[in-house]
């Protein structure tokens, strides 16, 4: 809509740990139905500027702002908006995948848990996993079941940290496809990989972050993190 604010509105991020910026400042404006890629060489600093924007970390200085009001970490409205994956995996260890599922399911109010639980059990292929205790599942299992619970709740806004990770290449072809038709019903993303073709699936903008931190499409950003000319 014409005039009205972005989603997220990121300006001057210093993200860094203990006074020190671990890479350039980030500045970014983020509408509903976009898909931004970020992407750096290791230790660039890209987990740490989601987790600055997630708010699970503090900035060093800039702002983040959810819907043109700063962004509040503890806020219900927040949280309410934004599902986010990062490599920080916490189980109950009495549950099984489907009870996960399903305390996600409550906690977010769906009308139709039961349904919705069977089809990201389905979609993420878990089914045969349903009453498994996380500790018993492989590594793409349990990456499979933070996606699951990351889809399976209403979301305007995901953060992802390589949601790629560990996952067979079927799968990462569906994830790509479904944050596609998510972003395509108004949901925003913001995706960090190091996996050229899920970004170029997925992304229309992307952020290469280093010392300085810069846009670049992502055909080009995919060219420059495997190293050959952009077509
Ligand atoms: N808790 C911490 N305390 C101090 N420094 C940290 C901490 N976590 C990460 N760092 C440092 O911050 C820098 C950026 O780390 P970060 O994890 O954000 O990189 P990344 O781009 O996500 O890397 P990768 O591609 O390897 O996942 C690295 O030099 C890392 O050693």
């Amino acid at each position: 809509m014409p005039g009205s604010p972005a989603l997220l509105d990121v300006t001057a991020l210093s993200c860094g740990f203990m006074g020190h910026a671990v890479c350039g400042e980030v500045t970014v404006t983020i509408a509903s139905g976009e898909v931004l890629g970020i992407v750096g060489w290791n230790g660039a600093g890209k987990s740490t500027v989601l987790r600055t924007v997630a708010g699970r970390q503090d900035a060093l200085s800039g702002s983040v702002r959810f819907r043109g009001e700063p962004r509040q970490e503890e806020s219900a409205r927040w949280r309410r908006a934004v599902s986010a994956v990062f490599d920080d995996d916490a189980w109950f260890p009495g549950l099984t995948v489907r009870e996960h599922l399903h305390l996600v399911a409550a906690g977010h109010g769906l009308a139709a848990p039961d349904r919705s639980v069977d089809q990201e059990l389905a979609f993420f292929g878990l089914e045969a996993a349903a009453k498994a205790f996380p500790e018993t599942l492989s590594s793409g299992q349990r990456r499979r079941l933070l996606l699951a619970a990351a889809f399976l709740r209403p979301a305007d806004l995901m953060l992802l940290d390589e949601p790629e990770q560990r996952l067979d290449p079927a799968m990462v072809a569906r994830l790509g496809e479904r944050i596609v038709a998510a972003a395509d019903e108004g949901m925003a993303a913001v995706v960090v990989t190091h996996d050229p073709q899920f970004l170029t699936r997925v992304a229309g903008r992307c952020l290469v972050i280093d010392d300085d931190v810069d846009e670049l499409t992502p055909a080009r950003a995919a060219a420059l993190i495997t190293g050959r000319p952009a077509e």
